[in-house]
């Protein structure tokens, strides 16, 4: 029997993010393709990291993880393979130099920096030095990405598309915050678009941009501010070279939540539907698709509707094991990594300075600023 590629983590911070990533990663899975092992957590001080394992990966108390009062501790472990990086937005650049520096590959959550100029910094350093470096855009590794793709871009199921609307927002409890909450702190990289409206800018740009193709987007944006903070943004983007032209409005916002379908994307044959409990975590794809000959305009409803069965998502599998879906991009990465590549094929560094640059520009478009962007240009 083939053995699975393992990979050992290094946990740096000990918020949200971190447990949800190691509570997937420690998940029984019947069709792994990879065997993680959380090797060492470093928080800023060694109680809150021993106290992180306690409440979410208790089982490895006594296994010997290393749990460390510094995030240098971590890079610096030698049973430690990959360091993966859950501190708020605007460390992101000098932990993911700290830790190439110091040997190690980096899996960083997103967004992958503050902005393009701190991304270039630790794309520089990871292709210098030679380490595998990516950006944690789970979502683009749910299975339900590809089947979107095949659905839209190579089936062409609705047709020729033409737009799309995709929105992340959250009813966040920002008054309830304390200021220096990293969700209301501009010099933490606050604001709805960093945070929520990356997934609704990477679903326009999986939707309307075909695999392959060179076509660039006009990008036309406002924000509302509070405080600095952006909380809400609206995008629009426009394909002006694609075949019908095709147009996307891209929004996210602090002050509602989202319904269950987040993004549904119009084509000459039909309309279809993502849904999810987010539109990080999505988990459904219904088309629907208009009849031949039908007067639509006239108010007939006749549409064939398909849901594409889960099982072809792998979501039999995910609601078997549950989980959020971490488990995805952490498989791919170990794959990768044992095969000797220094870069993601699905999340690669290219593509994540390509989004990095379009949020600085939507974010010069619409005011958002970020003290890390001086001297402005
Ligand atoms: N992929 C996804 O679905 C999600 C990704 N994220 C991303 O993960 C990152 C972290 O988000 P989240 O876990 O929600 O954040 P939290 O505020 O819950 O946790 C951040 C952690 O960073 C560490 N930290 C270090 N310095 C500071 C500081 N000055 N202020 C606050 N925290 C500090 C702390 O850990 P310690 O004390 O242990 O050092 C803290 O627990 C963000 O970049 C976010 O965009 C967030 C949520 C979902
Ligand atoms: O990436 C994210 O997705 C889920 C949200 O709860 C969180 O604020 C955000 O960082």
């Amino acid at each position: 029997m083939e053995s699975l590629p393992e990979l050992r983590w290094g946990i740096v911070a000990t918020g949200m993010i971190a447990s949800w990533f190691v509570t997937d990663l420690s998940l029984p899975r019947e069709d792994a393709r990879a065997r993680h092992i959380i090797q060492a957590v470093g928080a800023r001080s060694e109680a809150k990291a021993q106290s992180f394992v306690k409440s979410f990966v208790p089982e490895l108390e006594q296994s010997g993880i290393a749990c460390y009062g510094s995030y240098d501790a971590v890079y610096n472990d030698p049973n430690v393979d990959i360091v993966y990086i859950a501190t708020p937005h605007a460390f992101h650049k000098q932990n993911c130099i700290d830790a190439i520096n110091a040997g190690k590959h980096v899996l960083c959550e997103k967004p992958f920096t503050i902005n393009a100029r701190e991304a270039e910094e630790v794309v520089e350093a990871a292709r210098q030095k030679g380490f595998f470096v990516m950006e944690g855009m789970w979502t683009r590794f749910f299975p339900i990405v590809e089947k979107l793709k095949q659905l839209l871009h190579k089936e062409r199921v609705i047709g020729e598309i033409n737009r799309m609307f995709a929105d992340f927002s959250l009813d966040m409890p920002l008054r309830d915050l304390p200021s220096t909450s990293r969700l209301r702190d501009v010099a933490l990289g606050a604001g709805s678009l960093l945070d929520i409206g990356i997934y609704s800018l990477t679903w326009g740009l999986l939707s309307l941009e075909p695999p392959g193709t060179s076509e660039k987007p006009e990008i036309l944006a406002i924000q509302t501010l509070s405080d600095g903070v952006d909380i809400s943004s609206a995008v629009l983007l426009q394909y002006h070279d694609a075949p019908g032209a095709r147009q996307g409005v891209i929004t996210s916002s602090v002050l509602h939540k989202t319904d269950d379908i987040f993004a549904r994307v119009e084509g000459s044959k039909g309309t279809l539907f993502l849904s999810g409990s987010g539109a990080s975590m999505p988990d459904r794809i219904k088309v629907s698709l208009k009849p031949l000959n039908a007067r639509q305009d006239m108010g007939d409803k006749n549409t064939e509707c398909v849901d594409i069965p889960k099982a072809e998502m792998s979501f039999a599998f995910q609601e078997k094991c549950g989980g959020k879906g971490f488990y995805y991009e952490a498989d791919c990465i170990a794959l990768d990594i044992a095969a000797g590549k220094m870069e993601s094929s699905i999340m690669p560094l290219n593509e994540t300075l390509r989004v990095m640059k379009m949020l600085d520009l939507i974010r010069k478009q619409g005011g958002a600023k970020f003290p890390q962007d001086l001297p402005y240009v």
